[in-house]
């Protein structure tokens, strides 16, 4: 897990009045940390590096790293399209000048390029970006080449908005702490594979105490058995409620059952043909342990809604529940929901905490997770998306591990089996929530023909190979 901050100033002030450390010190680091991520990936000497600078202190960055790279390339572009401003910028051309390396204003050649160093702006970004901006984030844009953001791609601004145009990375470098706008679904597009770079203090002494964290691959608990002596009823029994899409159910019934719950009924109207080893039953069995309910539901009958939401079980609640009035009544009590952000701006104007369109929640997704889980200290809410959000009360965990693989009707189903799988057998609605969502990532993310191809069987027999 690593710590994200919603911003970093606080931190690189930490640096200079706690450890003595100058500002110029902070940059050789960032400087470096890109270095060694254009000699990780640009091997020949005979390549050329495109080095875009701003005018303020990203720009500074890209201009120690070129002199960082003299003589390691065969061709150094440094591309300074603007004046620089920053005490730092004119500080940094002022020793390349002194090198004698040579910057331009203009960019003519744009092919025969292996490597593009974006540190156009960071998080100094204030204001929409003016064309001519946006004429250069185009221009690197079309390149072919490896490409390396400073700190944040460049037109992604701290609150990880794209309000016209921004660089596309392979990878984001980004400096001393993890942002949170580096984590938003927008910005996802555009940061690529995202590195942290040390200032010069380790992480634990840089970063100060947060709330918010990103899960890493590490973090994954799988539910393996300690005990030996043991029998399904060890393992918890877990209910999924089939509704009107008789197939959400069914998927969410088969993931919970791979992922480990020892008994799996599916709660039915009428007999289905249902894989061998999923139950069926008209009613919740008296020895259930969690509940999944929602997905797939349709119309359904209120009180025997009612009747399921108040059996006192662990539940996740999914889909076309977040429209309905009555599971208001069921929010002060500890519950696992799952919205998409259609459903959790439903949810949003139910509970009466905002009556927003879709774009404003994702551009705002951290916010309004944070707002609900205010009012609704116990309820763990995962809102899904292109980076999963999962918060209890003042945590934050983002997973970013997801691909567009999952972007298909069943993938949420699969995930609430999961959560309902980890429910049954005992692991609290965080822990439920968070294993299950990595869980559902990393099986995706180990689907290795293609990226569209992935069904929610695909997704299971994933899991089974974690
Ligand atoms: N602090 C530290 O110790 C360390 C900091 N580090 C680095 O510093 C970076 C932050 O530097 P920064 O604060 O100078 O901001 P930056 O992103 O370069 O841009 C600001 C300039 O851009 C301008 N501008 C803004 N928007 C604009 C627009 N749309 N169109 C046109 N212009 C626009 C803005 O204009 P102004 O507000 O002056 O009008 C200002 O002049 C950070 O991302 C990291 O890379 C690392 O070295 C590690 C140590
Ligand atoms: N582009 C994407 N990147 C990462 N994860 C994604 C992406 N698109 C969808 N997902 C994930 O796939 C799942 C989709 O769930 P949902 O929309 O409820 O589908 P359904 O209801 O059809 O099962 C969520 O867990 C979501 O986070
Ligand atoms: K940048």
């Amino acid at each position: 897990m690593q710590k994200i901050f919603d911003e970093v100033s606080s931190l690189d002030k930490k640096c200079y009045d706690k450890f003595s450390l100058s500002e110029d010190l902070l940059m050789e680091h960032a400087a470096l940390a890109l270095k060694c991520e254009v000699n990780n990936k640009i091997k020949s000497y005979n390549s050329t590096i495109l080095i875009v600078c701003g005018v303020g202190n990203n720009g500074a960055d890209g201009l120690a790293l070129a002199r960082l790279l003299q003589d390691e390339y065969l061709n150094i572009i440094v591309y300074t399209p603007f004046e620089v401003k920053s005490k730092m910028a004119k500080l940094q051309l002022e020793r390349l000048k002194l090198l004698g390396v040579n910057t331009t204003n203009s960019l003519r050649k744009v092919f025969d390029i292996d490597c593009v160093v974006d540190s156009l702006f960071g998080s100094g970004l204030n204001k929409p970006l003016k064309k001519e901006a946006i004429d250069i984030l185009e221009k690197i844009n079309s390149i072919e080449a490896y490409k390396i953001a400073c700190d944040i791609p460049s037109g992604v601004d701290n609150n990880g908005e794209i309000k016209n145009s921004a660089f596309k990375a392979d990878v984001t470098v980004t400096m001393g702490a993890l942002k949170t706008s580096l984590l938003t679904d927008g910005a996802k597009e555009f940061t690529g594979i995202i590195k942290k770079a040390n200032l010069g203090l380790s992480s634990s002494c840089y970063e100060n105490q947060t709330d918010m964290y990103l899960l890493e691959q590490k973090d994954l608990k799988l539910p393996f058995r300690d005990n030996i002596n043991t029998h399904k009823g060890n393992y918890g029994h877990a209910c999924v409620v089939i509704g009107c899409k008789k197939g959400a159910g069914v998927i969410a019934s088969s993931a919970a059952f791979s992922f480990g719950a020892g008994l799996v009924t599916a709660i039915v109207h009428e007999e289905l043909q249902l894989p061998y080893y999923i139950m069926q039953s008209h009613n919740l069995p008296s020895n259930v342990t969690a509940i999944a309910l929602g997905m797939g539901l349709g119309l359904y009958d209120k009180n025997e809604l009612k009747k399921i939401l108040n059996t006192n079980v662990a539940k996740v609640i999914d889909a076309d529940l977040f429209y309905e009035k009555l599971l208001l009544d069921y929010l002060n009590q500890e519950i696992v929901l799952t919205p998409h952000p259609k459903e959790f701006c439903s949810l949003l104007k139910l509970t009466k905490l905002a009556d927003i369109d879709i774009d404003t929640l994702q551009s705002n997704r951290f916010k309004y997770v944070k707002l609900f889980c205010k009012k609704y200290p116990k309820v763990t809410l995962l809102l899904k998306g292109a980076n999963v959000i999962i918060s209890q009360n003042n945590k934050v965990y983002v997973n970013c591990l997801g691909t567009s693989a999952l972007s298909k009707g069943g993938s949420g189903d699969v995930l609430s089996g999961l959560i309902v799988a980890l429910l049954a057998q005992g692991y609290s609605f965080l822990q439920s929530a968070i294993n299950a969502s990595l869980a559902h990532t990393l099986a995706a993310k180990n689907f290795k023909s293609n990226n569209y191809a992935l069904n929610p069987e695909d997704l299971i027999e994933g899991i089974k190979n974690l």
